[in-house]
């Protein structure tokens, strides 16, 4: 596989989020910490949007970050100063490529949508600048209308091409196909954008690096528009554990990265969300805890401490003998194999009341109440 890098766009899709505002301070601790753990690229912020945003951008700028700092624009001249103006060296121009989007914004003259895209690139790299282009709802574009429009772009100066599923419309198989036919036509790298309407962002992005995408956009939580985009920590560590690519990502940060996006945007992560959630290490199920006790490799696809996380052994409904003996015991108290059937039918009932998992001083209780029966009766 390629070199691939990731892009993030939580300071940028991510805050597109309906209901997200991140402050200045809060961009800024995103951004660096996006730098610290090895992200190769930052998409900051949309310049367009006024002072808010030209603010925290251009102090993003002052933080010398390594990453590659990227300001997004639509394909308006005014868009590119105010990227200028916040000190960005980088500009990606997005230019919509489907009938639908088209007929929507430049009422079908799609001749007018690419000269405004050829007048946009050439100011841009006429300033100095570095240049990507992406062709937004690339999915339900026509195809060879995408395809003129990408080498048009790279004629015209871009350095990269972004195959936007604006929509989340496409599954990998798809995906795959249409971001190789683009692969295949250009000279420039071309990244992949995905979206989450059908919980096929990830599979996506990964289909189009499969493809032959060289980068990748990604956001922290999966954070985004509607269903939210590509999850960083997702693609990350799919890549690594799944394809063997690593990126140089610390990923044992990725869990206090999630945590700091999911304070700054005020939106929790499910237990269940792979990599980041709460459950991903955690195990509660009999035969999974009897497993995991002999080797965690049962139950585990990687250990938890690579992406920031403990091991979790739950008490609960689902539990049986092995983890209930297991936590008794190291705590000194040892049943034998009536009595601890019988404290696993109270954990199951007390679960059920309490309609969660019990905490070890709740399983200890019930635990002595067992050997004060047993030792009643003799
Ligand atoms: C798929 C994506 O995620 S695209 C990114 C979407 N992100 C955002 O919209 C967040 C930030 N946006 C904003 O702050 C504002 O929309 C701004 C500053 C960009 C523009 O604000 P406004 O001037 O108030 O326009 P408004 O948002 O109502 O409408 C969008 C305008 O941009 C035009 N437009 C949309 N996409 C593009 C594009 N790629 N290139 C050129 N023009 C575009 C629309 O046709 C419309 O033009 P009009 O004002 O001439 O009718
Ligand atoms: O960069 C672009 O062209 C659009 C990116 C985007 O957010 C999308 O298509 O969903």
């Amino acid at each position: 596989m390629n070199q691939i890098l990731i892009n993030d766009t939580t300071l940028r899709d991510g805050e597109q989020a309906a209901g997200v505002a991140f402050n200045l301070q809060e961009k800024a601790a995103i951004a660096q910490f996006l730098d610290a753990i090895g992200v190769h690229e930052i998409e900051v912020g949309i310049p367009a949007m006024g002072e808010e945003e030209t603010r925290a951008i251009s102090a993003i700028r002052n933080l010398d970050l390594q990453a590659k700092l990227l300001g997004w624009n639509r394909a308006v001249i005014s868009d590119i100063e105010a990227s200028i103006a916040c000190g960005l060296k980088r500009v990606h121009i997005s230019v919509p490529v489907s009938g639908i989007q088209i007929t929507a914004k430049f009422q079908g003259q799609w001749r007018v949508t690419l000269q405004q895209l050829r007048d946009s690139i050439s100011f841009a790299v006429d300033k100095g600048l570095w240049v990507a282009v992406g062709g937004e709802d690339s999915s339900r574009s026509d195809e060879s209308f995408l395809l003129d429009v990408a080498n048009y772009a790279q004629e015209w100066g871009a350095s990269r091409f972004r195959f936007c599923d604006t929509v989340g419309i496409l599954d990998p198989f798809t995906t795959y196909y249409k971001v190789k036919r683009l692969v295949t036509a250009l000279s420039i790298p071309v990244e992949i954008h995905t979206h989450n309407d059908f919980g096929l962002a990830t599979a996506n992005a990964l289909a189009g690096i499969k493809a032959g995408a060289t980068s990748v956009n990604t956001t922290v939580n999966g954070l985004g528009e509607r269903a939210g985009n590509a999850a960083l920590e997702e693609v990350v560590m799919s890549l690594k554990r799944i394809y063997g690519v690593n990126l140089g990502i610390d990923t044992p940060r990725l869990l206090e990265l999630s945590r700091l996006v999911a304070r700054a945007s005020g939106s929790s992560v499910p237990p269940w969300k792979a990599i980041v959630g709460e459950n991903t290490f955690a195990h509660e199920a009999g035969i999974h805890a009897h497993g995991v006790l002999q080797n965690p490799s049962t139950y585990e696809p990687f250990a938890p401490e690579e992406v920031g996380w403990e091991r979790r052994l739950v008490v609960g409904k689902h539990s049986g003998r092995h983890l209930v003996s297991n936590v008794l015991q190291q705590h000194g108290i040892f049943l034998n194999s009536e009595e601890t059937k019988s404290v696993l039918e109270a954990v199951r009932q007390e679960s059920v009341e309490k309609k969660r998992s019990l905490t070890v001083q709740e399983l200890l209780n019930l635990a002595k109440e067992q050997q004060r029966y047993s030792h009643a009766i003799g």
